[in-house]
């Protein structure tokens, strides 16, 4: 047999676009809508002491508190287990197992958001986050920006349903954060063209292609984001009793 390089079942969907970092994917419909509402749901009928509420976002934390010393694994509930496969069959998590064993649950009301950040070290540099029952805008900020900061050199869309990976250097060396607008006026296109997934906010308003007028109005999102912990520490479950 010829021996060919393997290819990543990742590649298709890879961001490629000059203005974006390396390692940065984005998976349309990655989710069916019954999938989303069945995630929601058990989002949202969590017990409220599950919720900790920040003044700008409300989370839940699966799989353990982060800790520089190591996170001190607890199991995932089954609910979050819904799409393991499928990040299995496309390889996104492959360190410590096929599985991630970390989840945060984040809820943005129209209006939040999330400031730029990097996910930082407790964690292996793969994220991935799922989108449910609001579209939201990704931006990206390069390593060393100049000050002040302009804004973000990228930004992408993330719809409802989908899946968007940071890796590589969109994890290592780029930020990531989520402006507080309740809606985008800049925002247009759908994820079946390639070209409309990313938005680079200084090549739009002289683009004399498309058509900026349509406004988009963000509704409540709640993202699943799945992750690896960087030092996972296992306690015999006869211990836990
Ligand atoms: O809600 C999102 O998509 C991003 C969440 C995030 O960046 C984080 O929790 O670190
Ligand atoms: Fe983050």
């Amino acid at each position: 047999m010829p021996s060919s390089p393997l290819k990543s079942p990742l590649e298709p969907y890879a961001l490629t676009h000059p203005t974006l970092p390396k390692g940065l994917y984005y998976i349309p419909d990655f989710i069916t809508e019954d999938e989303e509402a069945q995630l929601a749901r058990k989002v949202t009928e969590a017990p409220r002491s599950k919720w900790v509420t920040l003044s700008r976002r409300r989370l839940q934390t699966y799989g353990g508190t982060p800790h520089a010393k190591g996170t001190i694994l607890e199991p995932l509930p089954s609910w979050t287990q819904v799409p393991f496969d499928r990040f299995r069959a496309l390889g996104i998590f492959t360190k410590v197992s096929y599985h991630p064993n970390h989840l945060l649950v984040n809820e943005y009301l129209a209006g939040q958001g999330i400031m730029p950040h990097e996910d930082g070290p407790y964690y292996l540099p793969t994220v991935a986050t799922i989108t449910l029952g609001s579209y939201t805008v990704l931006d990206l900020y390069p390593p060393n920006p100049t000050f002040p900061e302009k804004g973000p050199a990228a930004s992408i869309l993330l719809e409802r349903c989908s899946l968007v990976i940071l890796s590589g250097e969109a994890y290592t060396a780029w930020r990531h954060g989520i402006a507080e607008r309740s809606s985008d006026d800049r925002v247009i296109g759908t994820a079946k063209d390639d070209l409309d997934r990313w938005v680079d906010p200084s090549t739009l308003p002289s683009s004399p292609t498309r058509d900026f007028s349509q406004i988009l109005s963000r509704g409540t999102r709640i993202s699943l984001t799945y992750r690896q912990v960087a030092k996972p520490i296992r306690i015999p479950r006869a211990l836990l009793r």
